[in-house]
């Protein structure tokens, strides 16, 4: 189905953006016609009033934005076993009565809609959930430990670096000594072992003599909550590309100790020690954001790209006159339904509400052979990789706009055939297996060495779940249609856009597989606001088909 849209073709008089006579802007733009008659007329171009959309450079709202963060997430110990006996009136040496220690606080994590950036965590670089509590007396056990949510923007993903897990550890060290045990025992007739009496603690009142002749019973073994059951398995790999509803448990907090009378037996009725919390788990991650916007923009430095995102939102996006004023993306939110009149689009998410926004990603601008890393490189080109429609904006006053689109499809190209190369490499660990015991003996044996390919040899790895950016949704966006002497480019690119629709002229990226519907390019002056409500219900269009 093609896309919704109504199309600005078929209004080209007198001028050739019909966006100024449309019935509903004919008004309003009556002052810009005669600001361009009189501009053609005269080569001296009147300065336009600073506006909203034509800021000074220095008003724009300052986004700390941090798109990658390397943070260590601990979950919370266990508070200690309490050792208290009872004391009352008449009785002088009462049972054993302390509290268990309470266990630590979990460490979950959760992809939320309002977070757009992770420079909070990236800041923070490492977050600890709570302490259990220790266990007190009258068998009263110790409050649990905060909880933490980590909250991060959707499109995060998440890869683990490093993990220390004390229970894992421990098991795997009883696991090698358990061999020794039965010796050491057999020697002095009973334990405790080590690794034992360091999880021990005693009551104050115990002498040297007590401790060195102490008869602890052995330690229950794999003392894990039972929520860690639950948590993420390592090591951990995520892609948050959806809002959660519930968070994601990544590590369970650590048990508490056990209270003295956990201890209590025949022969040691007021056992004098209780055990010491579990170490907590402490997972090192790495995180980095993929903005998941619903439109990239792609486009030259200074082609109007952050004009037009403040034109069609309340974005704040820094504007100048210079190449590479926006270092960092930024992202605006369009409302579609500003309750004045019917909403724009009927579409429904995929949860089933009503679509009342989009989303824009406005990146720092491509130079020609940035895949080189020239100018800023392709590294930002991940934030619209991900984004369904992507908007080409091309500066109808600066050179051939043909031109300029062929560039920015060539670096989209460029960026996507690297990062296919790199996910390869990733996947695809290449044994190479040779026969013979030196060179020189393969060299005098005169045969090939044997390179074996191993795992999966799919020609894109970033398949099934990634589509290829050449099939995604995507228009052109010819800016600065304001400016003098500009109708002949955009008729230019016009007409090349109406051959490459026909089949007449190859795909601007160069590609045959590409996306098959009708490409549509629309002439906007952003600075003025004008036409940008085409662009809006054509992306309403492109996201709803
Ligand atoms: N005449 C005219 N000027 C415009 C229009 N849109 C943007 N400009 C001007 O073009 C210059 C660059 O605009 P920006 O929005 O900062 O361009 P950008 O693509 O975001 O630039 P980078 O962030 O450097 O990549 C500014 O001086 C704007 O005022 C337009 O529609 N008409
Ligand atoms: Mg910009």
């Amino acid at each position: 189905m093609p896309p919704r849209c109504p199309t600005p073709q078929g209004t080209l008089t007198p001028f050739l953006y019909p966006f100024f006579f449309s019935q509903t802007t004919k008004a309003s733009f009556r002052p810009l016609l005669s600001a361009i008659r009189k501009q053609n007329n005269s080569t001296h171009i009147e300065p336009l009033p600073e506006s909203h959309l034509n800021p000074p450079p220095s008003d724009y709202g300052r986004t700390i934005f941090s798109d990658r963060a390397t943070v260590t997430l601990v979950a919370g110990s266990g508070g200690h076993g309490c050792i208290s006996f009872l004391r009352e009136k008449y009785i002088s040496a009462g049972p054993a009565n302390g509290g268990d220690g309470g266990s630590g606080g979990n460490v979950y994590i959760q992809a939320v809609r309002g977070e757009t950036s992770l420079h909070k965590l990236a800041r923070r670089n490492i977050l600890k959930a709570g302490r259990g509590k220790n266990g007190k007396g009258k068998t009263k056990g110790g409050e649990r430990g905060d909880d933490i949510v980590v909250q991060v923007p959707v499109g995060t993903v998440v890869r683990e670096i490093s993990r220390v897990d004390p229970v894992a550890d421990e098991e795997a060290r009883r696991r090698v000594e358990g061999g020794k045990e039965d010796a050491v025992e057999g020697a002095d007739g009973k334990g405790p072992w080590k690794w034992d009496r360091e999880k021990w603690l005693l009551y104050p009142a115990v002498t040297p003599e007590d401790i060195a002749t102490a008869d602890f019973p052995k330690l229950p073994r794999g003392r894990r909550s039972p929520l860690a059951m639950a948590q993420v398995k390592g090591p951990v790999a995520l892609d948050l590309s959806r809002p959660m509803d519930r968070p994601l448990l990544l590590a369970a907090g650590a048990v508490g100790g056990l209270g003295n009378p956990h201890f209590v037996s025949k022969t040691v009725p007021r056992p004098k020690y209780a055990t010491k919390g579990e170490e907590a788990v402490r997972i090192t991650l790495e995180l980095e954001l993929k903005l998941l916007a619903d439109v990239g923009l792609v486009g030259l430095p200074n082609a109007g790209k952050s004009t037009l995102l403040r034109a069609m939102s309340n974005s704040r996006a820094r504007v100048g006159n210079w190449a590479f004023t926006t270092l960092q993306p930024n992202i605006g939110t369009v409302v579609l339904d500003n309750n004045k009149g019917r909403p724009l689009s009927q579409a429904s998410l995929e949860n089933g509400e009503p679509r009342t926004n989009f989303t824009i990603a406005d990146i720092p601008g491509l130079v020609e052979d940035a895949h080189l890393d020239r100018g800023l490189g392709i590294s930002f080109l991940r934030h619209v990789e991900r984004a369904r429609v992507l908007a080409f904006v091309v500066d109808l006053g600066k050179g051939d706009a043909i031109s300029a689109l062929k560039g920015l499809w060539k670096e989209v190209s460029e960026y996507e055939r690297m990062k296919i190369e790199e996910e390869k490499e990733l996947i695809e660990p290449i044994v190479h297996w040779s026969p013979f015991t030196s060179v020189e003996d393969a060299l005098t044996n005169r045969q090939e060495t044997i390179i074996i390919n191993s795992g999966p040899t799919v020609e894109n790895p970033l398949a099934p779940e990634l589509p290829s950016i050449a099939d995604k949704p995507w228009f052109v966006v010819a800016t600065k249609a304001d400016l003098p002497d500009t109708q002949e480019n955009y008729q230019n690119l016009k007409q090349y856009l109406e051959r490459v629709n026909a089949g007449d002229e190859p795909h601007p990226n160069g590609q045959t597989n590409v996306w098959p519907k009708r490409v549509e390019v629309i002439p906007v002056s952003a600075i003025n606001g004008h036409g940008v409500e085409k662009i809006t219900e054509w992306i309403v269009g492109l996201l709803d088909a």
